[in-house]
């Protein structure tokens, strides 16, 4: 794999992955972006090469459509430049579990789960043989918390996280540098897609600066990063309540408050 690989994002046409365009570009990597807006995609990609001088790809696809991700798989699978995957595309929906329609959870699970778990296979198996690269899924801090009561977008960003984590766990060893970034509010579009006034909400962050942040834990391997969280010992200490709890799972007979009383 090339020193300065090339990295695939998703959601690359404004918010975040926009963004992570800009950062990755200004590095000198060259690009490969994908959305569905292609004259954003085209403006942005026209900025950057001017700027930077870096190449850029942009490849139209809606990743909830079986055949557009067919395409970004294979790019992923086959173009051996490509070491860093950016899996950022997603959506939020508003309304409450029996206000959504199911087609549209099933939409929403396509594009923040379906997706991300397929781009996430189709390039692992290259830069596991290849013992380097890295894999980025933007997860979000609304899947810690079913408290939201953003129960389907929440599960399909804990479903990121949990990836993220265990895919960690199954390529670091190989080289893999996997990183889950936990954004919390962020003024990008994704609000209007929710239904909501973003400004109308208070602690919310820019874009510049939670991508930024996210670099940060880039650089220094994190496996998991949450840029709006003050204090690091709290994550530290959730993680470590749960791996407390986990020898404790494996017994022979159900815990004494299931036994039927004599
Ligand atoms: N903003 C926030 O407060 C937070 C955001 N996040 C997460 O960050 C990620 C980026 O969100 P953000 O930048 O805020 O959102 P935006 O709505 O600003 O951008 C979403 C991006 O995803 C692309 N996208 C949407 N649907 C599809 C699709 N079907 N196929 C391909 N691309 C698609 C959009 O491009 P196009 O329309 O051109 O296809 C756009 O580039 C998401 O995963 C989101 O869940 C997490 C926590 C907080
Ligand atoms: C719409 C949201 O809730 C936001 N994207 C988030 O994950 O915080």
């Amino acid at each position: 794999m090339a020193a300065q690989p090339s990295v695939l994002i998703t959601g690359a046409s404004t918010g975040i992955g926009a963004a992570y365009a800009e950062r990755f570009a200004r590095r000198g990597h060259d690009l490969v972006l994908v959305a569905r807006n292609t004259a954003r995609m085209e403006a942005l990609a026209a900025r950057l090469r001017e700027e930077t001088g870096v190449a850029i790809d942009i490849v139209t696809a809606d990743l909830t459509q079986p055949a557009d991700l067919a395409v970004v798989e294979a790019r992923l699978r086959g173009d051996a430049r490509i070491g860093i995957l950016i899996n950022n595309a997603g959506t939020a929906i508003g309304g409450s579990f029996i206000e959504q329609s199911t087609d549209a959870v099933a939409q929403l699970l396509a594009l923040n789960t379906t997706a991300v778990l397929r781009l996430a296979s189709a390039i692992a198996p290259r830069l596991a043989q290849a013992g380097a690269g890295a894999i980025v899924n933007i997860g979000s801090v609304v899947g810690l918390a079913p408290e939201f009561a953003m129960t389907v977008y929440g599960a399909t960003k804990a479903f990121a996280l949990f990836l993220s984590q265990g895919l960690s766990v199954e390529l670091g060893p190989k080289g893999v540098y996997v990183q889950a970034v936990l954004p919390a509010a962020t003024r990008t579009q994704i609000w209007e897609h929710a239904g909501v006034d973003v400004d109308a909400m208070a602690g919310v962050m820019d874009v510049e600066e939670l991508v930024d942040a996210a670099m940060v834990g880039f650089d220094r391997r994190e496996a998991v990063t949450i840029p709006p969280l003050p204090d690091v010992e709290q994550w530290n200490a959730f993680q470590a309540a749960r791996q407390a709890m986990l020898p404790n799972t494996r017994q022979e007979h159900a815990a004494a408050r299931y036994r039927a009383a004599d």
